[in-house]
């Protein structure tokens, strides 16, 4: 038995056939009817559209406790709960609070979205102060590219990935030395958006046994690679290295990048015969994959960003190599882009998400969203639409120039493993957040399930625990949304990335910012670049004290005086004592505790780079 998703008690569960293969399409209510929605002409002299945002109104939300009659409840439920047959997708916004004058409100901002929206799968420069089109929809269906050449480009890179992971996976492409003569792991280097996506799909949908193994290295974190070349141990010889960056000049994937070319030259291996790189042409990562002759180089599009590069060479490529159906995600996405262009906000998913967040978080971001699926493989889930949501929303500017600290905060998990975490303060404690359950119906493939209890399995536990954590949440007022599909596949998979791609271009639009920039990322980047050239300044003013006969120690304030930057001491400090925690050239001398008393000077003498 199956019971219709996100009903709160089993004595209204509507029982239906169970879910199999042979059934794919299992649908258990039809559309519901559309509510009839005011003319939008007419809803425009209500609203104070020309104001940027339109601020809840008391009598919306403000001191209101929700809905609590189950007659009701059971109403608004069915009345909202949006299917999609052909992918087996529902959701759920009957328990965020929303009223009709709400939505009726927010209409004409929303069809603003939608001509937005419009505007730019067509090929607009949406990303303004980039000036780039924002292209990741026609990934998936690249009829809709702007034109022939980017039609061409999407289809070609497609056919050469599936080409490349055909023959890597039957082993007409191989690594010269290894003793299986096939390629049996991925180690993949990059960050962000070169990585989450790719994470969180391996996490989902690779086999319990792929035919190669895929590792990350997402970090400039020395220990973090060694401990991922340490595992690969021998098998470093069977290893593919895919090196995913849009930009080809991210410090921390160059690095990644040295650091595992160093691990393959002290294994006598030549790294170009395992190395592919996917970044966007003549990028310096691309100039370096030619020269050196790497195995082989995907494109990655101007047009694309990394937070929403899934469907491109970064996420279909290491997918295809762990026997993981591309096509399938890229069709599951597609059916939903496909429903997500209707202009009836009702029907329309990644609408009705953006309005949701919208009114559960006042329009500014003043509720988090945790993000809690109950399904191991998609634990990653939360930390992929963290970037997706955050380094889209988060800004401080809107589109004409007003600061406005926008934000949506994503964090979460899994259920129910977070009930023994964090739940308590979710339901008793401060209330700051709404909840998005992620179901998954299928428990386990057909044939596997058993009852460790009578009538009772593992999965109607999680189910339970589930429904139960929902219920309770409500009962203290907590809003949630709940996301279900049927199965973990390719296909839910895929239209799960492009249902949350197009939320959040909807909420961009309506609080009225550029979802695909990241300039704040740079400020960070460009601070880091600065300790760098100040730790050079200090290591060659040490260096000019620590050559002199006899050596002349020197103070931090010292230190930050010859280098002309006082106003850095602090951070001054900071470097020298990582340096003498890592064992570099540096002695101190005094404790590191007490930074005004120590004394600094190089164990050597014109080290090369400190000079
Ligand atoms: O793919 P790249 O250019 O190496 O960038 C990696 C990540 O860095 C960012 O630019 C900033 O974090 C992300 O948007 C991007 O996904």
């Amino acid at each position: 038995m199956t019971t219709v998703p996100g009903i709160l008690s089993s004595s209204v569960a509507i029982t239906i056939k169970p879910y199999s293969k042979s059934q794919p399409t299992t649908n258990f209510f039809t559309r519901n009817t559309l509510r009839n929605i005011r003319p939008v002409s007419r809803i425009h002299s209500l609203t104070g559209i020309s104001s940027p945002l339109i601020p809840m109104e008391d009598g919306d939300k403000r001191g209101k406790s929700v809905e609590k009659n189950p007659e009701v409840l059971w109403r608004r439920y069915v009345d909202w709960l949006y299917q999609h047959k052909d992918l087996g997708l529902f959701l759920d916004v009957s328990r965020i609070g929303f009223t009709d004058e709400f939505f009726e409100r927010m209409e004409p901002r929303m069809q603003k979205a939608f001509v937005a929206m419009g505007e730019l799968e067509k090929g607009a420069i949406a990303n303004p102060d980039e000036r780039r089109m924002v292209g990741h929809y026609w990934l998936r269906n690249s009829k809709l590219a702007p034109n022939s050449f980017l039609r061409v480009q999407i289809d070609d890179t497609l056919d050469a990935i599936c080409n490349f992971a055909d023959k890597v996976l039957s082993g007409e492409i191989k690594p010269p030395l290894s003793p299986t003569g096939r390629f049996t792991q991925v180690l993949s280097v990059g960050i962000g958006g070169s990585a989450l996506g790719p994470q969180f799909v391996a996490e989902a949908l690779a086999p319990d046994n792929p035919p190669l193994k895929i590792r990350f290295v997402d970090n400039t974190d020395p220990a973090g690679i060694d401990h991922q070349i340490a595992q690969l141990g021998p098998e470093l010889a069977s290893t593919l290295v895919i090196v995913v960056s849009k930009s080809g000049g991210t410090p921390e994937t160059r690095n990644g990048l040295l650091e595992v070319q160093k691990a393959f030259r002290e294994a006598g291996l030549d790294f170009s015969k395992q190395g592919v790189a996917i970044t966007q042409e003549d990028s310096l990562l691309d100039r370096t994959a030619k020269i050196e002759g790497w195995l082989a180089r995907f494109p990655m599009f101007d047009w694309v960003g990394g937070r929403t590069s899934e469907m491109s060479a970064v996420g279909l490529l290491p997918a295809a190599l762990q026997a993981i159906d591309v096509r399938e995600l890229l069709a599951g996405a597609s059916l939903m882009d496909e429903e997500n262009r209707t202009t009836e906000v009702k029907n329309n998913p990644a609408a009705l998400l953006a309005l949701c967040w919208y009114w559960a978080s006042d329009g500014v971001g003043s509720k988090d969203m945790v993000v809690l699926p109950y399904k191991d493989s998609l634990l990653l889930f939360s930390r992929y639409l963290q970037q997706l949501v955050m380094e889209s929303i988060g800004k401080e500017f809107d589109l004409d120039g007003n600061r406005v600290n926008q934000g949506l905060t994503v964090y979460g998990n899994k259920g129910s493993t977070d009930q023994h975490a964090y739940i308590q303060q979710l339901r008793d404690g401060v209330h700051n957040f709404f909840v998005t359950f992620i179901e998954v119906l299928r428990d386990r493939p057909p044939g596997h399930d058993w009852e460790l209890e009578p009538g009772v399995t593992c999965g109607d536990y999680l189910f339970g625990m589930l429904q139960g954590t929902r219920s309770a949440l409500y009962a203290n007022d907590r809003e949630s949304i709940t996301v279900t599909v049927e199965e973990v596949t390719p296909r839910s998979v895929g239209a799960l990335i492009a249902l949350y791609e197009r939320a959040v271009g909807f909420y961009a639009s309506l609080v009225n910012i550029n979802a695909y920039h990241q300039p704040g990322v740079e400020a960070g980047k460009k601070a880091a670049g600065e300790v760098l050239s100040l730790q050079k300044r200090v290591l060659s003013i040490l260096n000019e004290a620590s050559c002199k006969e006899p050596v002349e120690p020197l103070t931090v304030e010292e230190i930050a005086d010859r280098c002309h930057a006082v106003e850095e001491i602090e951070m001054i400090y900071k470097i020298v004592a990582h340096m003498a925690a890592n064992d570099r050239a540096i002695i101190t001398e005094g404790s590191c505790g007490s930074p005004r008393s120590i004394k600094v000077f190089l164990g050597e003498c014109n080290v090369e780079g400190y000079i």
